[in-house]
């Protein structure tokens, strides 16, 4: 029998221990995914309760040296672990201090994927609490850089990959994820990777990126999130011919075939994880991505992410914006390099905005807003060979080839790249813009930062600090004038956090 004295000295460890990890612990444990770590007795026979070995290598739980001595004991750690405990601080502190030393951003990224296969409350919290430094690292521009050598830096698989392999099985694939109560699917099948195009199988680090968002930013615990890879093949012949390719080594599946394995999929996922599992398309090339959107919110809850994840950002961005530059949205004049997912997306809630604003007709509103895409001003004489989700853009006016030029005859007060080309701001198009326009906005939101139409310091310096500057990947404060100005970053990542505001 414990005397009262060893009790009440049980009882003070216990107390301090639980101090330990509270500080320590960084990230509350609201959905009682801790419990294997808490002081829970611990059957060591039930197959279903990772212990000791297994524990270490378990991500989900695994705590490394912050395991406290009882939890060493509770869970049979003894010895697996050398004997220093270290706080869950103190490991964020020494694994920023390793990843500093990384010149190379590729290696930070690695050594973070390494950190959420090997702990994942440590990868959140480390995330959370280096959000401005890791983002970058976790998604654009480092995110893009990874999918381009997925299969080189590929060590365990994250994710699940569907491929045309699977077809009249996709089910069993499913059956194969180990959680059943998935609340978000990230889904991508490759073709258009940021602004990089088709890199297949290897467009994975997308949904895995993301779903770290949403649970770093918005708070979703890690295992409600899927990341899912669709793959058809890829048309990148580098890929196609690279020995370390990890994909099927297929050109794409089009048509039929495509939309089969797509309903298959999506079947499969109601089937399994009920109705209510939000499925965020992501990345998928734009004859694509309109016609999932429109065909399955019919009968499943989607979204897509570069058509309304980044409309809803943007807006927010603008309206940001006129805090500063003045007027109303319905007094501005819009125009865009780039007339895809994300061009016509966001074009099409600024005009439903300014509808809904001013009670003006939908089409009225249309025509504050002009799209410039590879073939030039969308124009109506162009119409008859526009995509449909161009159509509604094409306004009479005479046709013009070139930006400068659409500039020139539009005279926008607002300047939004969505074209996946690097540096299309050209110093005589941005200076275009500042000619007529005393607070010119620019938003350069292509990604990664090597697709950015402008880069912050070229919107500052062509404008003479007069740009209100937004991008899609980010870029370090800039020095005009002897102010420091520090652009905003227009990521659809603010709207799973719901933090709207655009710092200027
Ligand atoms: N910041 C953010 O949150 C987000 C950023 N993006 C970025 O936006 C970019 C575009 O994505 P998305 O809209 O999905 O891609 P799409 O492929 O759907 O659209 C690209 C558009 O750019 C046009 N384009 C391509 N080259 C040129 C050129 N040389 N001159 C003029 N227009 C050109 C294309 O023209 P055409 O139609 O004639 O082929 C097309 O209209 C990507 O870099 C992506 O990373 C996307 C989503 C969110
Ligand atoms: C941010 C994003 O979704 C994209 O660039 O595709
Ligand atoms: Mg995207």
């Amino acid at each position: 029998m414990e005397s009262a004295a060893e009790t009440a000295e049980a009882e003070k460890e216990v107390a301090a221990e639980k101090e330990v990890a509270a500080a320590g612990g960084g990230v509350e444990d609201k959905y009682g995914e801790d419990r294997a770590t808490e002081e829970l007795p611990v059957t060591p026979w039930a197959f279903s309760v990772a212990s000791g070995y297994t524990l270490l290598r378990d991500p989900h739980h695994n705590k490394g040296l912050a395991f406290t001595e009882r939890e060493r004991d509770a869970h049979y750690l003894r010895g697996l672990l050398p004997p220093g405990v270290v706080s869950q601080d103190l490991q964020v502190k020494k694994i920023m201090h390793n990843l500093r030393q990384y010149k190379v951003p590729l290696q930070r990224y690695v050594a973070m994927m390494d950190l959420q296969e090997r702990n994942e409350r440590l990868f959140y919290k480390l995330l959370i609490d280096n959000v401005e430094e890791l983002l970058p690292v976790v998604y654009t521009p480092t995110v893009g850089e990874a999918c381009q050598k997925y299969g080189s830096i590929f060590r365990r698989p994250q994710g699940l990959y569907v491929s045309l392999r699977d077809k009249g099985k996709v089910i069993d694939v499913l059956r194969n994820w180990p959680e059943r109560n998935i609340q978000v699917i990230v889904v991508t099948d490759g073709e258009r990777i940021l602004g990089l195009g088709d890199l297949g199988c290897q467009g994975m680090g997308i949904p895995v990126g993301k779903l770290s968002l949403y649970t770093a930013l918005g708070g979703v615990r890690p295992s409600a999130c899927l990341p899912i890879t669709i793959d058809v093949g890829t048309n990148n012949e580098q890929l196609l011919n690279d020995e370390f390719y990890i994909g099927l080594r297929q050109r794409r599946a089009t048509g039929e075939e495509y939309h089969e394995l797509m309903e298959e999929f999506m079947d499969a996922v109601k089937q399994i994880y009920g109705e209510k599992v939000l499925i965020q398309f992501e990345d998928f090339a734009n004859h694509n991505a309109f016609d999932l959107l429109a065909k399955y919110s019919k009968s499943h809850l989607v979204f897509n992410d570069d058509i309304q994840g980044t409309a809803s950002v943007v807006l927010a961005g603008l309206l940001s914006s006129l805090k500063v530059v003045g007027g109303t949205l319905a007094e501005h004049t819009y125009l865009f390099l780039g007339a895809g997912e994300a061009g016509t997306g966001i074009a099409e809630l600024i005009a439903l905005e300014i509808s809904k604003q001013t009670n003006a007709p939908i089409e009225e509103c249309r025509k504050k807003v002009f799209l410039v895409d590879s073939k030039g001003l969308i124009v109506s004489s162009r119409k008859n060979s526009l995509q449909p989700f161009k159509t509604s853009w094409a306004h009479e006016r005479e046709p013009v080839t070139t930006l400068l030029d659409a500039i020139k005859s539009i005279r926008p007060t607002v300047l939004i790249g969505t074209s996946g080309v690097g540096r299309a701001f050209t110093k005589e198009v941005i200076e275009a813009m500042a000619s007529f326009n005393e607070r010119p906005v620019i938003f350069s939101l292509s990604n990664p930062t090597s697709h950015s139409e402008c880069t912050a310091e070229e919107a500052y310096k062509w404008t003479q600090g007069r740009a209100v500057f937004a991008s899609g990947s980010p870029f370090d404060p800039v020095e005009y004038d002897g102010k420091i100005r520090v652009p905003g970053q227009r990521q659809t990542m603010l709207i799973f956090s719901l933090d709207l505001a655009l710092v200027l």
